[in-house]
């Protein structure tokens, strides 16, 4: 392993051992104390039907669970939140019959998303010429997620629960203010790996479990597996995580992920936190 490499996997707090069924209680006792600490009366989070939502839907529910039966009132509320009609919409349902949330939302992002589409082609010059732009509107779905997951939380006094762990937080694979955006993070430190072991242990099913991990934000490309966009694996990158040796050309390109999307990973840039020599980068 290199020096590098063991920085890295400190910052993201990926542990050296694991025990599932010891993370399994600590996270649920973390959901649980916090929302006690912060006064909080419902966890809020979207269930897309991969294996990430559906984990921490199933910690939320249990720590929902456990708080009422200590005479705390406190609910899980699950939100699908479909751009139109979703290409694997029964995973999200079998994901919603694995967790049985105390309520489940429903909101259709499509009207939104596409109007601040619509307006920016017609007001943002060069906006629709680009060849991204099923790109920038799939972070702007990203975005309307958690637009509606904030204003459901205000409504009913609860905590937004965001998903990102230690593979994606290390690849910076998500928007940035989007998916990005929480106030708790159950998964965090975890690698794909560990995520899937845990969801076994908490009953999911293995189709979910195991099913190929997709952002599924772009119009165009359907259910496209995260692993394209990375041109790497999880395999690779949870070895990566875990301290193993791994390919030298999967190695630098990881590095070089994690080295463009810093800034993902950090509060916004204020006068007091930047140094000219620290490099930055435009790119993701
Ligand atoms: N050096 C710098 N310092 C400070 N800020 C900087 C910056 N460089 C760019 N920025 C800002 O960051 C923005 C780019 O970040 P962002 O808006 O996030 O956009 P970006 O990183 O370009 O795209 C998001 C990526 O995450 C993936 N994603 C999104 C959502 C969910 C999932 C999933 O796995 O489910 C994956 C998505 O497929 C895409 O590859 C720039 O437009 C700019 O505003
Ligand atoms: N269609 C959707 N409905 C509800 N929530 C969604 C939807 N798409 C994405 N999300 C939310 O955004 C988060 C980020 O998506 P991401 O793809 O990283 O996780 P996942 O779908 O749960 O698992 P996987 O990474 O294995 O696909 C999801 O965990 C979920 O909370
Ligand atoms: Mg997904």
């Amino acid at each position: 392993m290199t020096n590098q490499q063991l920085d890295i996997i400190r910052a993201l707090g990926v542990s050296v051992t694991f025990d599932p069924g010891l993370e399994i209680e600590r996270r649920i006792a973390f959901l649980s104390d916090y929302l006690k600490a912060a006064g909080g009366r419902a966890y809020v989070l979207g269930i897309s039907g991969g294996v990430d939502s559906l984990t921490a839907g199933l910690l939320a529910q249990a720590a929902a669970s456990r708080l009422r039966e200590t005479g705390y009132d406190a609910q899980f509320l699950a939100m699908r939140l479909p751009y139109g009609r979703q290409a694997d919409e029964s995973d999200a349902q079998n994901a919603l019959a694995t967790i049985c949330p105390d309520r489940t939302v429903t909101v259709n992002i499509k009207s939104a998303a596409d109007a601040i589409m619509d307006e920016l082609r017609g007001r943002a010059g060069g906006f629709s010429e680009t060849a991204r732009e099923d790109f920038h509107h799939g972070n702007i779905k990203a975005r309307q997620r958690m637009i509606a997951q904030y204003a459901l939380a205000s409504s009913v006094g609860g905590l937004v629960v965001g998903t990102d762990h230690a593979a994606e937080a290390l690849m910076g694979f998500f928007t940035k203010f989007g998916d990005g955006a929480a106030d708790v993070l159950p998964l965090s430190g975890l690698n794909k790996r560990r995520i899937r072991t845990i969801a076994l242990l908490l009953g999911a099913p293995q189709t979910l479990v195991f099913k190929t991990p997709t952002a599924d934000l772009e119009t165009n490309a359907p259910l496209r597996p995260d692993e394209d966009a990375y041109g790497l694996s999880y395999e690779e990158i949870d070895d990566f995580l875990e301290g193993k040796v791994i390919g030298r050309s999967a190695h630098a390109r990881i590095l070089e992920f994690y080295r463009t999307t810093a800034h993902k990973r950090a509060p916004p840039v204020a006068p007091e936190n930047f140094s000219p020599s620290s490099r930055g980068s435009c790119r993701t």
